[in-house]
């Protein structure tokens, strides 16, 4: 058993929606691969215990990373959900951790992950998530015929945009995830999986850089923010 939190890295996705010629975890970033450089990110994050990256078993990029070599980077095989992903790295850590300790669950997708960010979760409560308040004015719709149409306009101070890291005990996560994914329940984040079962983790506030990198148009945004977060200081002006 070690002391620490342990971070879950599901990276087993085909990234559909970026329709590139590999999994968008793989497109170079700066040159480098794109997990390659969360994992980068995610090595220095003080009181580290260790990672657990799920990636695809056909994976064959994975081995290429150097920080697969790293010894606190854990591979295990995702599944067909990011879900099932997210549970794959928990029976792993469910046999050498004890239940209490903190996983905090990120994608591969969001190199951006600022450590202040990281902090801030680490000082709030177990069990809790990054989110950004919503700062446009959020519509719902309804379909109209092949259209989508305004239903209503919501409340924004209610509306918050789930990110991740999503922090609680590896206990209660394991423990919702698997019965949320027993009962057929969609379960897109780690929050959903806790509220099924009554829990309500606290929103903290994240940065808005903390992008998930979904769509082409997001590759260059991401690059931007990295060679700003990098860049020597002179170059931030
Ligand atoms: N079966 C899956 C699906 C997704 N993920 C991971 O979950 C994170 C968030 O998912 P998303 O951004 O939606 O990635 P993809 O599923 O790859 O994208 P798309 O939906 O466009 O295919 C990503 O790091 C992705 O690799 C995963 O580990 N296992
Ligand atoms: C977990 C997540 O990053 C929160 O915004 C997101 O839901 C994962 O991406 P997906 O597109 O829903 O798979």
């Amino acid at each position: 058993m070690t002391s620490g939190y342990w971070v879950v890295v599901p990276a087993a996705g085909v990234g559909k929606r970026m329709g590139a010629d590999r999994p968008k975890q793989y497109l170079p970033l700066l040159g480098r691969p794109l997990l390659s450089l969360t994992l980068r990110n995610i090595l220095t994050w003080p009181g580290l215990a260790g990672v657990v990256v799920a990636v695809s078993e056909d994976d064959a990029y994975f081995p290429h990373l150097a920080e697969a070599k790293h010894p606190q980077v854990h591979r295990v095989t995702g599944g067909v959900e990011r879900a099932d992903s997210v549970l794959a790295a928990l029976n792993f850590l469910a046999t050498r951790e004890s239940g209490e300790t903190p996983v905090l669950v990120h994608d591969a997708a969001r190199p951006c992950i600022a450590l202040e960010d990281i902090e801030a979760l680490l000082r709030a409560d177990p069990v809790s998530l990054l989110a950004q308040p919503a700062s446009d004015t959020v519509k719902s719709s309804r379909a109209d015929g092949d259209r989508a149409v305004v239903d209503r306009t919501l409340d924004r101070n209610r509306i918050w945009l789930a990110q991740t890291p999503q922090r609680a005990p590896l206990g209660l996560l394991h423990s919702c995830l698997r019965r949320g994914l027993e009962q057929g329940a969609a379960i897109t984040d780690e929050a959903s999986a806790l509220e099924l079962f009554g829990h309500s983790p606290q929103l903290v506030p994240g940065r808005r850089d903390n992008l998930k990198v979904t769509h082409p148009s997001d590759i260059v945004l991401a690059e931007t923010i990295l060679r700003l977060r990098y860049a020597p200081t002179e170059d931030k002006r």
